[in-house]
């Protein structure tokens, strides 16, 4: 049986979280393993490295993206040029196209 459990927690390599918490990296682009997150929920968020807490945020949106269609808003939204976000991108999830821009909040 399968379970569709709204995910409560989420995690970025330890690299962003001064963006984020500063409130400089207002999105996140994820595969479609991680695509499940819920607008108006939240979600606990630690460092993919070693599991450390840093903040919550609010979920805002979940929209479909192709790789392709990536733009400069996405990479301003990042904090980053648009080759420095498509190269992090491809390092991550190398190959694929179909992608999901997660739009969140900082809670204080
Ligand atoms: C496990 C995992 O995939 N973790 C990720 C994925 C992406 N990010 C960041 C990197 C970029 O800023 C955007 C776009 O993917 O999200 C991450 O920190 N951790």
């Amino acid at each position: 049986m399968t379970t569709n459990a709204i995910p409560t927690e989420m995690t970025f390599f330890a690299r962003f979280e001064s963006d984020i918490l500063s409130g400089k990296k207002t999105i996140t682009i994820r595969d479609e393993s991680e695509s499940h997150y819920v607008p108006g929920t939240t979600v606990d968020v630690s460092t993919y490295e070693d599991g450390r807490w840093f903040c919550r945020l609010e979920i805002l949106t979940v929209e479909p993206i192709a790789f392709s269609d990536l733009n400069d808003f996405h990479a301003q939204q990042e904090n980053m040029t648009l080759a420095e976000l498509k190269g992090v991108i491809h390092d991550i999830y190398p190959g694929i196209e179909k992608l999901y821009v997660v739009n969140y909040a900082l809670v204080n």
